[in-house]
This record gives C-alpha cells, structure tokens and sequence, in this order.
C-alpha cells in the first residue's frame, strides 16, 4: 500500500524534465503505487542541457540544483534517483552538496557508488527489469526471447542494460540510437560489440564510430529504428518518442510486443494504433518496477547493502517484475479486461495503481 507521505524524486531529468513533469510526476506515482512497496512519488528536474559542458560546470549546475532541493530531501523525505540526463556522476555531486549542506549523511540517495550511499546495482536494476518482464510476457505466450529480433532506441543507462541482459537470453538485439539517428546492425550485437559500445558510449563519441570496426552495419541519419523488421521492441530514449506515424511502422515491422521503458513512450494515439494492429503494449509503469525494488531496498536502513550478491539483486528485481505483472493482469481481469486484448497491461497497471492510491488516501483520511 503506497504511504501518501513518503515522495519519491525519481524522474531527475536534467534535460527536458519541466516539459512532462506533470505526465512524469503522474506516472512515478503510478508506478510507485503499482509496487509492492511504501513508496509515494515525485518527480523533477530542469531544462539544462549538459550537452557540451564541461565537467566542472555540470557539477556547479547539480549544486545549485541542490541548494534548493535540499530541505525537501532526508530521513524518510523524498530521495532523488537517476534518470534521464543524470547518472552517477550527477548523483556524486548532488549528493555531496547535500551533505555539505545538511551536515549530516543520513537521507537516502539512489545511484552513486557503494562506497558512500546506495547501491552499486542502481544503472542495471531498471534495464534488467525489462528484460525480465518481456520474458514472462512472452512465457504466457509460450514464446521465448531466444532468436528474436530486438529493436532499441537510445544507447543510456537504461538501453545499454537492456542490451547487456538480452544477450545471455539468446535474443538478437540489432539497434540502438540517440538523437542524430540510430546503429542498425543486421547481424546483432553480440558481447564484443556490445563491449564496443560501451567504450563508444564512455567516450562520448558518436555511435558512428562503431562503423569502423563493423563496417557491415548501418548509422541512418535523422530517422527512429521504428521501421526495421522485429518481434519485440524496447523504446529507451525519451518519453512521446513514438507517434502514430512511428506505431504505424511499429505494426508493420512484425512486432508483437512493445515494452516501454522511457516513461509515456508512445503518445496516446500510438497505443490506439498499436491496439488495433493487436501489438501488446507493456506499459513503464509495469515494466520500471525493478529500478523502483531497488528503491525499496536502498531506503531500507537495515538492508547492509554490500552483503547482496548480484545473483541475491537479481532474484528481488524478478520478484518484483513478477509481482508487478501478476497484480497488473489481476487489475485488468477483475474489470473484464482479458489478456487476449493488446491493452491488458496498460489497462491492468492503470487501474491496479489508482485503488491503491484511492484506498491509502481513504484511508488516511485525505479525502
Ligand atoms: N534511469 C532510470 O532509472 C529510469 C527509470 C525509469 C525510466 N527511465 C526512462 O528511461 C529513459 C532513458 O533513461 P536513461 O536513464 O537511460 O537516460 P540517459 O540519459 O542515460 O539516456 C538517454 C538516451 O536517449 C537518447 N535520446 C535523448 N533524446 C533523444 C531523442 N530526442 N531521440 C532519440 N534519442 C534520444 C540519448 O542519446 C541517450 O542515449 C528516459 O525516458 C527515462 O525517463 C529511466
């Protein structure tokens, strides 16, 4: 049951953040509601662009940021979490400024290192998530990831996780992008060329570098990876990144499942579209939930971090994916929405998130 009392700051985008806070505001609440967990939700961020700054200025920027943010963050107050825009490094700063403003280390912070707060499996806990959830998704559908053509858009935190899982799981991840365009290889990535891209990624460079070393694969310009041939699709950029026009493709590209990380992937007459062409849509308020189970553990003042194997991380973020997907499909039955329609997920997460935002707040008296 989410305790209305407790936010949680995670949608930090240092990008374009005051442009959908009020969608991504809403959809943290959903999220954090549709959990197992206690927590509420929040989000913020600001129209900074990092692009092009210099280190030092980026960390000037995070403590500005922070000595505004600060009186609202603490012990059992909202705790900021990476997202788009933010990493590990935007974390450090912003944490540090916290302490050097409160004076104190209690409070909560998601993300940076293991050596001063948090958790070390923060950047891979929601992009694993996904992965787990498109596996049961496809369990029920008595299909598995192996041999399957993945579509990835962006290359963050969030896609290169994606990335990284689909590989043990036998899958055929083929794309990955960023603003100017996207990397299309026919082949798959496999974990050299994920390796690659890694070393690409660290050092700033364009994905067309990776052009040099497997000059068989694609960068096209100014364009969505949308169109190419797939089975499932992981939009991982930024939220509203698929339109109509984009799901019109999506339903001609063969794909048969859609799992959102980005927050709102898909405008709304994309859903619509993507629900005719019978394309099931698993929605980021389902699909994020292991970001949000790390969340959980990390405000645990008793969890000693440092004793959690990866396999110990793992095996709670497929608990909670586990979880969050059974309540979802429960929500959608017990309102006649069947798992036959393309929207059940969509619908499920929905209505499962707002009775219990409806029930805590009866409860506690705020209505
Ligand atoms: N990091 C998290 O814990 C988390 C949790 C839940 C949801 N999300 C959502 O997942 C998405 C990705 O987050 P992230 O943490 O990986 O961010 P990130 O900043 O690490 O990566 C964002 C990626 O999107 C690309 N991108 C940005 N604008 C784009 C555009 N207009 N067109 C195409 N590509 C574009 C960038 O090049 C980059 O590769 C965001 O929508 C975020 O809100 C993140």
């Amino acid at each position: 049951m989410p305790n209305i009392f407790k936010f949680w700051s995670v949608c930090w985008n240092l990008r374009d953040a005051l442009s959908s806070e009020c969608h991504g505001l809403m959809t943290e609440t959903l999220k954090n509601a549709l959990s197992l967990y206690k927590l509420g939700g929040a989000a913020g961020g600001s129209d900074f662009d990092p692009k092009g700054k210099s280190d030092n200025e980026i960390m000037r920027f995070c403590q500005s940021f922070m000595d505004e943010l600060y009186r609202y963050l603490g012990p059992d107050q909202d705790f900021p979490a990476e997202d788009i825009g933010v990493g590990p490094r935007e974390m450090g700063y912003l944490f540090g400024q916290y302490r050097r403003l409160s004076g104190h280390f209690q409070g909560n912070f998601t993300g940076p290192k293991i050596f001063w707060s948090g958790s070390s499996f923060r950047t891979e806990a929601t992009g694993y998530g996904l992965v787990f959830f498109a596996r049961l998704l496809l369990a029920e559908m008595n299909k598995e990831l192996k041999g399957l053509r993945c579509v990835i858009s962006g290359s963050g935190k969030i896609a290169m996780h994606v990335l990284e899982k689909l590989l043990p799981c036998g899958a055929i991840p083929i794309t990955v992008s960023d603003s100017k365009g996207y990397l299309l290889d026919e082949d798959g990535f496999d974990y050299m060329k994920y390796s690659l891209l890694r070393d690409i990624k660290a050092q700033q460079k364009s994905l067309k570098e990776y052009l040099k070393s497997y000059p068989h694969a694609k960068y096209i310009d100014d364009a969505k990876p949308w169109s190419q041939r797939c089975d499932v699709a992981f939009p991982c950029a930024s939220h509203n990144e698929i339109d109509q026009g984009e799901a019109v493709a999506i339903s001609n590209s063969g794909c048969r499942v859609l799992v959102e990380c980005s927050n709102m992937s898909c405008t709304v007459q994309a859903v619509d579209i993507l629900r005719k062409a019978k394309v099931i849509v698993a929605p980021a308020k389902a699909t994020a939930a292991g970001g949000v189970a790390l969340g959980e553990i990390e405000l645990n003042p008793e969890f000693n971090l440092m004793q959690l194997s990866v396999e110990d991380f793992e095996n709670r973020i497929q608990d909670a994916i586990k979880q969050t997907y059974e309540r979802s499909v429960k929500a959608a039955q017990d309102y006649g929405i069947m798992k036959e329609s393309p929207e059940f997920l969509v619908h499920g997460a929905n209505i499962c998130a707002f009775l219990n935002i409806a029930q805590a707040m009866t409860d506690q008296g705020c209505v």
